[in-house]
């Protein structure tokens, strides 16, 4: 990890909020630099219902992200956390979730102190919500931004509710995504603040001037009170206002951030170097050279797209609705089937079946396209498979084969040309999912003509605790 920046913090906190599991990072300044401590993660199984949403909602019990959290904080060691002075947050992007701004949520001493649970808060709407039909998206009024708009997003998710459940939004006078209701929390915010790299993420956010696009939202009738002040990643949004977990009172907690933006800066040393990221999702990206500028206009079509970084700086991304979950659902299958045949197997038992099953058909002429969930730029284009040879059905082919479309759909919307034109010369691997199977990493190794570094210790957690590390 890189050297800290300068006399600033001893020990940092840092919290990945992500769609599957909490993780979180104690990391340390040493005169040899930055190291991690002691690090926990706990799986949310936060999934929920989504009322009025029908099929194509897709929420999350907030409720059960918090346990998770506090679980997290629980399992470390007290006398480290009696040492942190600022906490660093990332979590899921695009996200939208509402609460009551005095009643967000509930304090209670524990065994480890203080620590707050969800109150009056609604369920998180996340990335992989549908309920923003093509049509849906075309009727709401264009934005002034570089994104362009897709289900999912914070503000057609607002734009949603304000037409088909206006009641719903009445109970709430605040909203943000997951992490800044977290920084919310920890800081007594009467208004949420927002990160840029947020902001972005939710759609009517001009980069350039930092600003919503609030006469075209106002127009349309859209409860522009909802939506956050926005402030810089890396700046502070304010302090503890009270002891949680046995980290003192007035610890200095960092403006929220984007989990796949701090996912790269944990591992991102090298301009030349390209992030591949596989958590629920999955992401292909490189930083833009200094100064560089997204186009005033979205082009829909692109697979790539630009995200605010820190100081200004942008990312391109390949961001893939399509990561760890395809595998999930794969194993889901899986476990369903075997269940209907009267047996009952336990998920997470399958999942090494299912990789040392592929590791033993290094070949497979079987072809996956796996999205299942569509891409933000091809909604319709669903999962395909072909060349099913009578030979090619085992279980390991099938694996392999899903672990191989899952990486060239990520070159597809990246290719390896365009990495290489743009003067890439390594690709540096995050992310569980890849971090915890082979067969994934074989077929980036095999599809990228690049060396392929997996960093120890590299996720958004330990990123948004390097944040705090290196602010000015
Ligand atoms: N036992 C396992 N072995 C291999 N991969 C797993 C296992 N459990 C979960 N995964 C993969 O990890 C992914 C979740 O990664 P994670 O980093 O927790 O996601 P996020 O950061 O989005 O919350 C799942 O989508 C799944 O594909
Ligand atoms: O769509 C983008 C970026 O535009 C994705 O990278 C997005 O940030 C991620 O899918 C979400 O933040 C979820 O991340 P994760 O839970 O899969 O780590």
């Amino acid at each position: 990890m890189a050297a800290a920046g300068g006399p600033g913090p001893t020990c940092v906190l840092g919290i990945d909020l992500g769609t599957t599991s909490v993780k979180a990072a104690l990391v340390t300044g040493t005169e040899r630099g930055l190291a991690l401590a002691q690090s926990c993660s706990r799986e949310t199984q936060a999934y929920s219902d989504s009322p009025g949403a029908a099929a194509q909602g897709m929420e999350q019990d907030v409720q059960k992200i918090i346990k998770a959290l506090n679980e997290c904080l629980a399992a470390l060691p007290q006398q480290q956390l009696q040492q942190v002075t600022h906490i660093g947050i990332s979590g899921q992007m695009h996200g939208v979730v509402f609460w009551k701004s005095d009643k967000g949520c509930r304090w209670s001493e524990g065994g480890p102190g203080p620590a707050f649970e969800a109150d009056r808060v609604s369920h998180l709407v996340t990335w992989q919500d549908g309920r923003c039909s093509p049509a849906f998206l075309s009727s709401l009024p264009l934005p002034q931004s570089h994104v362009s708009l897709a289900t999912g997003f914070g503000c057609p998710t607002i734009f949603w509710y304000s037409k088909n459940s206006p009641d719903f939004l009445k109970a709430y006078d605040a909203a943000g995504t997951i992490q800044d209701y977290v920084v919310a929390m920890l800081c007594d915010l009467k208004k949420p603040l927002m990160s840029v790299q947020n902001a972005a993420s939710w759609g009517y956010f001009n980069c350039r001037n930092k600003s919503w696009n609030t006469d075209i939202l106002k127009k349309s009738g859209f409860p522009v009170h909802l939506l956050p002040e926005v402030g810089d990643p890396g700046s502070v949004a304010g302090r503890t206002t009270c002891a949680w977990h046995g980290i003192p009172k007035g610890a200095k907690v960092g403006i929220a951030l984007g989990d796949f933006q701090c996912s790269v800066y944990s591992c991102l040393t090298e301009r030349t170097d390209a992030v591949l990221n596989i958590s629920t999702s999955a992401q292909l990206t490189i930083s833009m050279p200094l100064g560089f500028q997204p186009p005033e206009a979205p082009d829909p079509s692109s697979a790539v797209t630009y995200f605010p970084y820190f100081n200004g700086d942008y990312l391109a991304v390949a961001a893939s609705l399509n990561g760890g979950n395809v595998l999930a659902t794969f194993v889901g299958m899986v476990a369903q089937w075997a269940q209907e045949l009267g047996f009952q197997v336990q998920e997470s038992a399958i999942y090494p079946r299912i990789i040392q099953a592929a590791l033993a058909q290094k070949h497979s002429k079987l072809s996956i396209h796996p999205t299942i969930f569509g891409e933000r730029h091809l909604p319709e284009l669903l999962a395909s498979v072909s060349s099913i040879g009578a030979s090619e059905l085992s279980l390991g082919h099938v694996s392999r084969a899903l672990c191989r479309g899952l990486v060239e759909n990520l070159s597809s919307m990246f290719p390896v040309q365009h990495l290489q034109e743009l003067g890439v010369t390594r690709v540096l691997g995050s992310g569980t999912a890849l971090a915890r199977n082979e067969v994934l990493r074989q077929e980036v190794e095999r599809i990228f003509p690049f060396p392929v570094v997996y960093g120890k210790d590299v996720d958004a957690a330990v990123g948004a605790a390097m944040v705090m590390f290196h602010r000015k």
